[in-house]
């Protein structure tokens, strides 16, 4: 198999990577309907497999889970997922050869084995479903010619997709069709069921195409989403202790900070977070958001460079074949880190004062988000994509780190994210060091300052700079339709 996109003339490849249109609401008003009495069968019970089931079955579809024998057999944690959630379960050949669609949520890395055992399975004129571009494109994997082949992409970790729908919202999705498999031309509405069915419909569908997500995905998620928020938490929280800090302080500080100060980002933009912060704060936090950009602009053009050649994917395949030792060998030193190791202090921090004493946090999310969404656009990726990709799914992420620290977040995302956090992590902190040298607490861990007094035409520039970035243009159009987004802070 050789890299799909790579295959592509340049044409091509733009025409694929620009495939970005905002669904309208209207366009779901069939809902699941495609897709009632179909039998659809799981393979994979893990974070999104076994959320988007809870989410499908209370949507009224037939849902069951295909697990490998050993998963079954040894009743692991998949298996249980399954069976404790009152789902049928079975084995590949069980469940399969009945199956009008298969979704294939397991790991990046199983998915050429995975597809190569069941395929034989499927029944003529059945689906394939994908939640992640990467075993098409990156590795491009052949797909009989008489399944249609579907993605329905949550921007989203595993378990916001299931607490979205749960607060009757859901989480913007990305939905395509492999222009190589769609023989019945049905592949787009049993797509928009798929998605009505998980709630997406309720927070926003664009129809994409799976080499626009898979490059998009890669770079939000190593950049702005899991990568900058582990080096931001890593780098705010040893300054504050090296500062005389009190480490629970901080550590609490840091864990509960991300999800406050994006709350403010998921309903108002990067204006709404930074108007959160005094006059002279905010113009602070602009200047030091204004020194992050210049200093990483160039490792996420890496980033970004390095995904759309296939670079990344070839990197992170070797890994694969060496047993994931760098994976595992990073996952165990995050863990080692006096961050994730410090217990969090019981004194309560008030919502504000998560504004008030993290301004170095507020320019590490304002400079990642216009930076991850600049240099996807830059790179051919369409607003829109960039926005979910970016703005939105931040306060996403951000939910798992207050629930249990990087720990969480590692867990929760996908082997593919994980690795890429790492990657963008070791980078941006030798990156920062000289930056961190002139970072005291007055930016992390206290208070900025008292008093409101700034200069106005200095006031009037900055906050002209940040409405008008183009981030804060489409996320204010999207946002509009997100009517039923509810408040988590
Ligand atoms: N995690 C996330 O939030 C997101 C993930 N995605 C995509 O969703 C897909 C699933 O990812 P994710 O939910 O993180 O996966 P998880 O790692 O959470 O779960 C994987 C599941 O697959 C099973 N599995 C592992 N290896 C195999 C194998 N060789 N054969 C069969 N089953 C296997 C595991 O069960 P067991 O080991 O017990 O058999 C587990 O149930 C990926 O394509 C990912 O890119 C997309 C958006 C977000
Ligand atoms: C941000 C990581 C992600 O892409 C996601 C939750 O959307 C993943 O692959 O887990
Ligand atoms: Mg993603
Ligand atoms: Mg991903």
């Amino acid at each position: 198999m050789a890299n799909y996109f790579n295959t592509l003339p340049l044409r091509l490849q733009l025409q694929q990577l620009g495939v970005c249109e905002f669904m309208d609401r209207s366009e779901f008003n069939e809902g699941v309907k495609k897709l009632l009495g179909k039998k659809i069968v799981i393979v994979g019970c893990g974070a999104q497999g076994l959320n988007q089931g809870l989410n499908m079955r209370d949507s009224g579809l037939d849902i069951s889970y295909a697990l490998r024998e050993a998963a079954i057999k040894e009743q692991r944690q998949s298996y249980k997922n399954a069976t404790e959630n009152g789902f049928n379960v079975g084995t590949y050949e069980e469940l399969i050869p009945t199956a009008d669609m298969v979704c294939n949520l397991t790991p990046d890395k199983q998915h050429t084995s995975v597809i190569k055992t069941i395929m034989p399975l499927m029944k003529q004129g059945s689906t394939l479903s994908y939640s992640h571009g990467f075993n098409i494109v990156e590795e491009g994997m052949k797909i009989r010619e008489d399944i249609t082949v579907i993605m329905v992409a949550p921007k989203c970790p595993g378990s916001e997709v299931r607490e979205e729908y749960k607060r009757g919202f859901g989480v913007p999705t990305l939905i395509a069709v492999h222009p190589e498999n769609d023989p019945n031309g049905e592949g787009l509405e049993q797509a928009k069921a798929y998605a009505a069915a998980t709630g997406g419909h309720r927070a926003g569908v664009l129809r994409s195409s799976f080499v626009a997500e898979v490059k998009s995905d890669l770079m939000g998620e190593q950049t702005i989403l899991c990568g900058l928020l582990q080096t931001g938490s890593i780098l705010s929280f040893d300054k504050m202790v090296e500062k005389g800090v009190e480490p629970g302080y901080a550590a609490k500080l840091v864990q509960y900070g991300w999800e406050t100060i994006t709350e403010a980002l998921k309903h108002g933009g990067i204006t709404n977070m930074m108007d959160r912060l005094s006059n002279p704060a905010k113009i602070e936090a602009f200047r030091l958001s204004e020194e992050l950009k210049e200093i990483m602009r160039p490792l996420f053009q890496k980033h970004m460079d390095d995904i759309m050649s296939g670079h990344f994917s070839k990197t992170m395949m070797e890994d694969w074949a060496n047993d994931d030792a760098n994976l595992l060998t990073w996952r165990k030193a995050t863990g080692e880190t006096a961050f994730e190791k410090t217990e969090i202090a019981s004194d309560p921090i008030s919502e504000q004062e998560y504004f008030d004493n993290g301004v170095l946090m507020i320019a590490f999310v304002k400079s990642g988000v216009e930076l991850a969404f600049e240099t996807m656009t830059e790179a051919g990726i369409i607003a829109e994509s960039a926005y979910y990709e970016s703005l939105h799914e931040t306060p996403l992420i951000a939910n798992t780190i207050a629930r249990k620290k990087l720990f969480e977040m590692n867990r929760v995302i996908s082997d593919t994210a994980e690795y890429g956090c790492y990657l963008f992590d070791h980078a941006c902190k030798p990156l920062l060091a000289d930056f961190m040298k002139k970072i005291d607490t007055n930016v992390i861990g206290k208070s900025f300052g008292s008093g409101n007094a700034v200069d106005n035409q200095e006031l009037i520039k900055v906050n002209a700079q940040i409405r008008n970035h183009p981030v804060e243009k489409v996320g204010a159009y999207l946002r509009s339709s997100m009517t039923e987004m509810k408040k988590i802070v």
